[in-house]
């Protein structure tokens, strides 16, 4: 049932080509590695879920392939140019949703339009209140963002980050800190504005069930050193229901497989 893959090769339909990335961090008190040896190929406008316990390096790879890092040997590409520091075309979602808490809801929107040089004012404001209403929070654009609930929150960090188009979206467990129901809510909408912008997404969860209901792979990390030790791809027709049965059956192998991993680190 549950197909595990090697490594996907490297076409020239691949948004992102990551080959042999190491990261070390070094501080007065420790050395860690935090990737070894990574390879990974994402494709345009696939839905890839990095998983892995805690320190396992998914942060760093998610923040080396927004260019906020770099990494200290390899390779890390997007769109067939090495990728040198952050840009429009890669945007980062975490897990708060780090809004301007002065600005209203429109105005955080308008605000990640800012960079988008070709847009007037009025068209602006035309993409913020499209993507608003994509994420349903159309009738709440003049909320402060203190009115609203963390769900609400994350949404209007999701229109956001869509708002200026780029083609890459980096989510570090943006639903993480949400409650059961609303994460589901969220898992719904995210696979409609996925199924219809199809963006490439590289998203991290420590969450199984989260990983399949959303990846057309789900790549799991294990830690001391971060490796990549297994990709699964899930063919489930979409949209998914997280709480499905065959869902939780691909969510219960990956975990019986990623807990493999863990006990042998622990054990080794
Ligand atoms: N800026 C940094 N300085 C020093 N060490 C760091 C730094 N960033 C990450 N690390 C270390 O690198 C390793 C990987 O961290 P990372 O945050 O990427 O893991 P993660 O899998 O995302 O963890 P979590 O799921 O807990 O967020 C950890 O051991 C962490 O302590």
């Amino acid at each position: 049932m549950l197909t595990s893959e090697s490594p996907s090769a490297n076409t020239a339909s691949n948004k992102l080509v990551i080959e042999h990335v190491s990261k070390f961090f070094r501080t007065s008190s420790l050395n860690v590695q935090a990737l070894d040896d990574v390879t990974l190929q994402i494709a345009e406008g696939e839905f890839v879920c990095l998983v892995g316990p805690s320190g396992c390096g998914k942060s760093t790879l998610l923040n080396i392939i927004a260019g906020l890092d770099r990494p200290d040997r390899g390779l890390v590409q997007a769109d067939g140019h090495t990728i040198a520091g952050p840009g429009p075309h890669r945007l980062m979602m975490f897990q708060e949703a780090a809004l301007f808490p002065w600005l209203t809801v429109l105005g955080n929107v308008l605000f990640g339009l800012k960079l988008s040089h070709g847009l007037n004012a009025a068209e602006r404001q035309e993409k913020a209140e499209y993507f608003l209403e994509l994420v349903g929070l159309k009738r709440f654009m003049h909320s402060n963002v203190h009115e609203l609930s963390g769900g609400m929150k994350q949404r209007v960090a999701l229109a956001r980050a869509l708002a200026p188009n780029p083609s890459v979206l980096l989510m570090d467990e943006p639903f993480g800190a949400l409650d059961a129901l609303t994460r589901e809510q969220l898992y719904g909408d995210i696979q409609r504005i996925w199924s219809q912008h199809r963006k490439t997404i590289v998203f991290v969860t420590h969450n199984v069930r989260e990983a399949v209901c959303l990846g057309d792979r789900v790549i799991l990390f294990s830690p001391n050193p971060g490796r990549i030790r297994e990709e699964f791809a899930i063919p489930l027709p979409r949209p998914r229901d997280i709480n499905s049965v065959d869902l939780a059956r691909y969510a219960t192998e990956i975990t019986r497989v990623l807990k493999g991993y863990v006990q042998t680190e622990v054990a080794g």
